[in-house]
């Protein structure tokens, strides 16, 4: 390969690791893959400035606009910061400084937050929008998604900032809320996500800002941008800003010289685990404005900051042994089996390895020493083997052919890196997993029966599937382990109860692959009955927003297949809804709101002011909590009600403005 070929080739793949991190937030190499790349391709474009080219990765910041948003110019660009993995660069980079820069220089250290970069900005001390980073120029209006982030203030106090200024954070989801996420996940029966930075990227950008508001965002400050700034330094910017109500990390640290830089880097290199959010580096930044003004910046970042970026924490194991895990639409799941060994505080006995083609790729075999590597994932990866140590009589794994439960013939679908299982009907956890899916909150939220029981029931042979479900009599039930007469009679009323969920609920519960809560909600809404689906062509299903060629096509398997036809028939005889229930609902003006009625009306009775807040998609409750919107107040409205929404500072509201809002 010719060294203007080597460039090339670099680039290309650079490009696309760099769409897979910024726009799918699904990245295939570790950062330091990723950093070494580049690094390889810097130096050439050193040594070979004749290939100079302003659109290498290496001139540009990574991100992109997604056209799924407006898009907003920035007021000032924003920046991506150089890195650099060892202490050596450091000392590199204050000697360039020293060129410019005569006078003493401090220095302030942050902490490097692994999340996605955003910019706020304020006028007249009120958050008018939020723009990412996208490719430093101009970035997506994602101002809806981050409103709902409480670290993020509204309104600031007075204060002695310009008319119009500019906070630079990044958005983090701390590890507690990504758990809790991840757990509700798995009970839904999806898959869980990878890690805390692509998830905490991703849910900037959905289309939903009321989804965005479940998930427990948090906003990290390290900057501010504005024409005129009264501060001198980025150290009491930071000190400033965080006093008028932004969240700066308490963390910070203002260093004299290179050896404070030093202490504060081996320090958290250390303590970095014990934070609640994930952190990859220390940033550090010349404190003066000034000096950092005379620096100036690359054309990809600035000359006065540099990132020391952590190595991920990793160790060196035995692999036992690899097992197989089979999922519950079939999905093979190779495990590495560790002696266990310590990474990042906690003990590592299994990590997974994907699929037959990263095992081939790693060429990882039984009774090897090889790399553990755990980053923000919840499951560790290897990331590579110790050739120097193999056996000599090891063997290339033999990746199963059959199915380890119930030795089917494994299928793998061409361009799928997965093997499956095809055993739908019959593969122990395969049956188990799509009854527990099935049941699960967001499906039939069957209550008073849980996933451990619904393995009970397959086991002892009295359900094969959830159809089955429906024949279960109290008497099979009562004996199982922890099953007396009122826990079975809980769970046939739970069982009872669930032929009430809406259409859309049922045609999740039935767990065709790739059709989840939200695919599953834009099919029912756009066929209105099960028929209507079953008759479907692919051509029909991409028709619907939101429906690709890989949904439609999973779609159309799901109802060719006699076995789920049958059960479908059942399930109707059962009395479940296959169909939209047309409910006439004559606007959204009240969605999301709780209401509270009392007191006698004038223009209405209360039983028609309930159905008219409903029509509207609002909510009536009975009593007033903190979670009340408004309470409508008729005459003689109870004292007690009164008082509670006093106390809770609750709008108490009469019919006049209540009919007012409608009208709005
Ligand atoms: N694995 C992959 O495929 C892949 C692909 C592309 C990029 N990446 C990773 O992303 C990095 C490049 O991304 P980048 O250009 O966003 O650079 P970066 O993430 O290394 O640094 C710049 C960003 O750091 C953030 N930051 C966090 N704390 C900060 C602080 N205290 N002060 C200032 N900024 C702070 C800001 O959002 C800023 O935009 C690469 O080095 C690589 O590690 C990985
Ligand atoms: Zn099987």
């Amino acid at each position: 390969m010719s060294v203007k070929q080597k460039i090339e080739s670099l680039r290309n793949e650079l490009h696309k690791h760099n769409h897979l991190y910024y726009v799918l937030d699904n990245p295939e190499i570790s950062d330091y893959e990723f950093d070494q790349k580049l690094k390889t391709l810097e130096k050439l474009e050193e040594q070979y400035p004749e290939y100079h080219d302003k659109n290498s990765p290496s001139q540009r910041v990574g991100g992109q606009v997604t056209k799924n948003f407006d898009t907003v110019k920035h007021r000032e660009r924003m920046y991506s910061l150089s890195n650099s993995y060892s202490k050596s660069d450091l000392k590199d980079w204050v000697k360039r400084i020293r060129k410019s820069i005569s006078e003493e220089i401090n220095f302030t250290c942050e902490l490097k937050y692994d999340g996605a970069s955003i910019n706020l900005s304020y006028k007249n001390n009120e958050f008018v929008r939020a723009a990412t980073r996208g490719d430093g120029f101009e970035g997506d209006n994602v101002t809806h998604n981050v409103r709902t982030i409480k670290s993020v203030p509204l309104k600031i106090k007075n204060n002695s900032l310009p008319e119009n200024f500019d906070i630079r954070g990044e958005i983090v989801l701390p590890f507690e809320g990504f758990a809790k996420l991840n757990a509700e996940r798995i009970e839904q029966g999806l898959e869980a996500y990878a890690n805390p930075r692509n998830t905490a990227s991703g849910s900037l950008k959905l289309q939903d800002s009321s989804e965005t508001a479940k998930r427990p965002l948090d906003c990290l400050v390290y900057g501010i941008q504005a024409e005129h700034l009264e501060f001198e330094t980025q150290y009491t910017a930071l000190e400033t800003l965080r006093d008028i109500g932004f969240n700066v990390p308490r963390e910070i640290k203002l260093c004299q010289n290179l050896d404070d830089v030093f202490n504060f880097i081996n320090f958290w290199d250390k303590e970095r685990h014990k934070l609640p959010y994930e952190t990859d580096g220390v940033v550090v930044k010349v404190n003066s404005f000034e000096h950092q003004k005379v620096l100036g910046h690359t054309s990809k970042s600035p000359r006065w900051a540099m990132a020391y970026k952590f190595k991920a924490e990793e160790a060196k194991t035995t692999l036992n042994k690899i097992t197989y895990q089979v999922g519950r639409t079939g999905a093979i799941t190779p495990v590495a089996n560790l002696e266990p060994v310590q990474i990042s505080g906690t003990t590592v006995k299994r990590a997974s390895l994907h699929n037959a083609d990263q095992i081939k790729k790693l060429d990882v075999r039984e009774g090897d020493m090889v790399y553990v590597e755990k980053g923000g994932e919840i499951i560790p990866k290897i990331t590579k083997v110790d050739f120097t140590n193999r056996k000599q009589n090891s063997q290339p794994l033999d990746y199963i052919k059959n199915c380890p439960e119930c030795n089917t013939p494994l299928r793998r679908d061409e361009g799928e890196a997965v093997h499956y299982c095809p055993n739908q009907s019959s593969c122990p956890p395969q049956v188990i997993g799509k009854i527990q899916h099935f049941i699960s909150r967001k499906a039939m939220d069957i209550e008073g029966l849980g996933g451990e029981t619904v393995a009970l029931l397959v086991n002892n042979g009295l359900i094969n599937n959830y159809a089955d479900l429906y024949e279960l009599d109290k008497n099979d039930v009562i004996g199982l382990e922890r099953m007396a007469e009122k826990s079975a009679q809980n769970l046939i009323d739970g069982i009872e109860r669930s032929k009430q969920r809406p259409f859309e609920k049922v045609l999740f519960a039935l767990g065709i692959r790739y059709v989840g809560e939200t695919v599953a909600k834009t099919i029912a809404g756009a066929f209105k009955n099960i028929d209507k689906i079953m008759e479907a062509q692919i051509e029909d299903l991409i028709e619907i927003d939101e429906i690709g060629d890989r949904i439609a096509e999973s779609v159309v398997d799901f109802f060719n297949d006699d076995t789920n036809i049958e059960l479908i028939n059942r399930l109707k005889n059962y009395g479940l809804k296959f169909e939209i229930e047309e409910k006439e609902q004559f606007s959204k003006k009240l969605e999301g709101l709780k209401f509270v009625v009392s007191g006698v009306f004038k223009s209405f009775d209360r039983k028609e002011l309930k159905k008219i807040i409903e029509d509207h998609s609002g909510k009536v409750v009975s009593s007033v909590s903190k979670n009340t919107n408004y309470v409508i107040a008729g005459d003689n409205m109870g004292p007690s009600k009164k008082d509670k929404a006093k106390q809770l500072n609750i709008s108490i509201i009469d019919e006049q403005r209540f009919k007012s809002m409608l009208n709005e």
